[in-house]
């Protein structure tokens, strides 16, 4: 793992929408098209803004949140919904959306044709994570029913997953799909998550989910 630290968020949100445009850069160069997957919540806004008007071939970029809540478009707890208030604006309109919400009543209904969306566009080319200060990411929860399953070496790339203090149900990308991507970042945000990161840092993913991932991964903070 990686850690950088920033002076402030505004400078942490500049450069790791920076290093964003040039690991999508670097594989839009070696692919046809690009898969980037990226969290929901309440931190990355920022980034998606700037990242919007970033100079790319945003045309061949496909975009997948990393987890979704089970709710339309139209609830403000909605991840995609913030996608398309803040990414797809700008040069990135054009990018594609590769859905991981299905009108359909469970999470469960809705899993094998977003499986297939999804798949089509494996493995992931660049990937940013959020967590919360339960140390959960994307929506591998601590406690979730489905969090063993979806840290399996053999984890189907989409799950669904329920968890105390999750609120709704959820549907997540899981452990393997996202550790095999080329590039890991996750943005964070004040003393309490990066108190959180430092302890999953010594914790097994079983407890700390995001640990499943932190091997890799460059770690972007900023108070
Ligand atoms: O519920 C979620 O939480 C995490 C962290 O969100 P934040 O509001 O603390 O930034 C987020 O990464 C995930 O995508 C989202 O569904």
């Amino acid at each position: 793992m990686e850690f950088i630290e920033y002076p402030d968020r505004e400078m942490l949100m500049l450069r790791l929408a920076s290093c964003l445009q040039s690991d999508l850069g670097q594989a839009l160069r070696r692919n046809d098209r690009v898969t980037f997957s990226v969290p929901g919540g309440t931190t990355p806004g920022p980034v998606f803004d700037i990242l919007s008007d970033v100079d790319l071939d945003w045309p061949r970029v496909d975009v997948v949140l990393n987890d979704e809540r089970w709710v339309p478009e139209d609830n403000p707890r909605s991840n995609t919904a913030l996608l398309r208030a803040r990414l797809f604006q700008n040069r990135a309109a054009p990018a594609g959306l590769i859905p991981l919400y299905a009108d359909t009543p469970t999470p469960e209904d809705g899993l094998p044709g977003l499986i297939d969306g999804v798949s089509a566009h494996l493995p992931l080319d660049v990937v940013l994570l959020g967590m919360g200060v339960d140390m959960h990411t994307a929506s591998l929860f601590p406690g979730a029913d489905n969090l063993t399953a979806a840290l399996a070496k053999d984890a189907p790339p989409l799950m669904a997953m329920r968890a105390d203090g999750a609120g709704e149900p959820r549907i997540t990308l899981t452990a393997p799909v996202l550790r095999a991507a080329m590039h890991v970042h996750i943005l964070i945000t004040g003393a309490e998550k990066r108190a959180a990161l430092e302890r999953a840092a010594t914790l097994d993913p079983a407890e700390a989910p995001v640990a499943a991932v932190l091997a890799d991964a460059m770690v972007h903070w900023a108070e």
